[in-house]
Order: structure tokens, then sequence, then C-alpha cells
């Protein structure tokens, strides 16, 4: 079988990196287009050089919308207003799109799904197995432990990340609320301090970590009297993620139009 070319923006980031060494293992993706913004320094050198991989004669470039040609499917983990301007070149020119940055506004996620009418997009914020299996437990333990813990999401990230909570973290917190009949809008409480009163049951809370070289790391606390369930995550390599957003495209490759999840890569639906 043919396989199909892939397009890497933000291909010098620590995930884009990452991408390209992913994708060069994976059997049916070959990576064909790398981009970096207009002005890096990194425009024009190797991807396989940058990802330390040997040389694969794919050198960055900047303009995308000149390259629609070169491609079939383009994996994005940049950041919001990059992925959205990606996106409307993906859209233009019937390109399906694996996003993984996190980040977006509501409104911003509307326009994801607007585009997705149009072509096939897998959009996740976190591509890793075990994250995707976590999503299942937490909702199945929302289900058995109801109104009657306290939940808190704590996550903990590396020094540079720009966007909190996390994106996974802000997930974990819907499949929590829905399985419990709340809406994460009304009940998130981000972060306290000072004179906060007695918790509200009905809270979901969310506490953030920025430190040093974490790769990521999630834990959901269901708190009772007299007992506590936490479930957790920890990556310790970015090589989790970069593997999924391979298999997703794999998976998203020849699918018709749509908004898919890495549930839906998975088969976890
Ligand atoms: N879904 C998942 O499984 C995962 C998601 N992520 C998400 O992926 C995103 C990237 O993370 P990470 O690799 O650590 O970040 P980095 O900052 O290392 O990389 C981001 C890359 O995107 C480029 N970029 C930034 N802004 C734009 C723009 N407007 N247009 C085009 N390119 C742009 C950067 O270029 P420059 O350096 O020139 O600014 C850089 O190359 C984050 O949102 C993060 O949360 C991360 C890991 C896993
Ligand atoms: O920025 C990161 O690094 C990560 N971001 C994602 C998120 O916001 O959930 C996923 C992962 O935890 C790494």
């Amino acid at each position: 079988m043919t396989p199909a070319r892939i397009a890497i923006v933000g291909a010098g980031g620590r995930m884009g990196r990452t991408l390209i060494e992913a994708v060069g293992q994976a059997p049916g993706l070959e990576l064909t287009v790398a981009t970096e913004q207009p002005g890096s320094s990194l425009l024009g050198s190797d991807a396989g050089e940058l990802a330390g991989q040997g040389r694969l004669g794919v050198a960055l470039e900047s303009d995308l919308a000149a390259l629609t040609d070169r491609f079939d499917l383009l994996i994005d983990f940049t950041r919001p207003e990059g992925t959205l301007d990606h996106l409307e070149i993906c859209r233009q020119a019937g390109r399906g799109i694996i996003i993984g940055t996190t980040g977006f506004t509501d409104e911003q996620k509307t326009r994801i799904s607007e585009a997705a009418r149009e072509i096939p997009v897998v959009f996740a914020p976190n591509m890793s197995v075990g994250v995707n299996l976590c999503l299942q437990l937490l909702d199945m333990a929302a289900r058995v432990l109801g109104d009657e813990v306290d939940v808190e999401v704590v996550e903990a990230h590396h020094r540079h990340k720009v966007d909190a909570p996390s994106g996974t973290a802000l997930r974990m917190g819907e499949v929590v609320a829905s399985a419990l009949g709340r809406d994460l809008k009304d009940c998130a409480v981000y972060g306290r301090e000072g004179v906060t009163g007695e918790r509200d049951r009905k809270t979901i809370g969310f506490e953030t970590i920025r430190a040093g070289d974490i790769v990521g790391e999630h834990t959901v606390m269901f708190a009772g009297l007299g007992e506590r369930v936490e479930i957790t995550h920890k990556a310790s390599s970015r090589m989790t993620f970069a593997k999924g957003a391979a298999r997703a495209a794999t998976w998203l490759a020849g699918r018709p139009a749509g908004l898919y999840d890495m549930q839906d890569v998975l088969g976890l639906r």
C-alpha cells in the first residue's frame, strides 16, 4: 500500500522533533513536508537531522499553503493561532489534520468542529494510549462514586508549557463532570487562595504545577470520608504522544470528513 504523505508543522518544537522520529518509524507513513514559522533559524535544515535521525531529504520550509500538493495529512502540535491557520489551509486543500495542540478557546474549538464537516480531523489533547484508557476509568469511577466524593484534578508539566490547566486535565474534568451530570463550566474551581470557605462537594478542583522537565503527569482524586481513589497517569517520554499521533494519522488516512478523537482511533468508544 502507498504510504500516506505526512506534513509536520512546528517541526522544530519539542513535539515536532519527536513526531519526525515517530513518523519515520511508522510503516504506513512517509514524512514529505516539515515547516517552521517564517524567520525561524531552522528553515532549510533537514528534518531528519533536526530530530537526530540522520538525513531524510526533507528541508524545513515556511509557506505551508504552497506545499499542499506534497502531503495527504498534516500533524499539528503548535499553538492555537497557528493550528487554526494550518486548519484553514487543510480545509481549502481537502487534506486531513491531526491536532494535538491545546489551549483553545470555545470559539476556536467551534472553528475546528466546523472545518471537520469538510475534512477528516482527529483532535485530542492527549494522544497517549494510557491517558485515553484513564478517561474510560474516570468515567467508571465517577459513575460508581457519584456525588459522595470530592473530585480534584492535579497536573504537572515542564516549565515551558504555556497553557493551564493542561488540555488533558480539562478533558479529564469534562469526562467526570459529564458522568456526574454536571457541566464543567459551572462547577470548575481553578486553584484556591485566601479564605475560601468549606469545599462545595459539587465542584471539581484543578491544581497546576509547572516545574523543570516534567513531561506530563495527571491525577484525578475521588476523595470520600474514609477512603480515596486516585487515577494517575505519568508520561516519561514525549514519544508516547508522538506514537499516538502517528497511529491517529494511519487510522485517519482514507476516512471521510468528521471530527474524531483518540477514543475513536483506539476503538474505545
Ligand atoms: N495532544 C498531545 O498528546 C500533546 C499535546 N501537546 C501540545 O502540543 C503543543 C506544542 O507543544 P510543544 O511541542 O511542547 O511546544 P514547543 O513550543 O516546543 O513547539 C511548538 C512549535 O510550534 C511552533 N509555533 C508556535 N506558534 C506558531 C504559529 N503561530 N504558527 C506556526 N507554528 C507555531 C513553534 O515555533 P517557534 O519555536 O518558532 O515559536 C514550535 O516549533 C502544545 O499545545 C502542547 O500542549 C504536547 C504534547 C502532547
Ligand atoms: O504541553 C505539553 O507538554 C503537554 N500538553 C498536553 C496537555 O496540555 O494536556 C498533553 C501532555 O500532557 C503534554
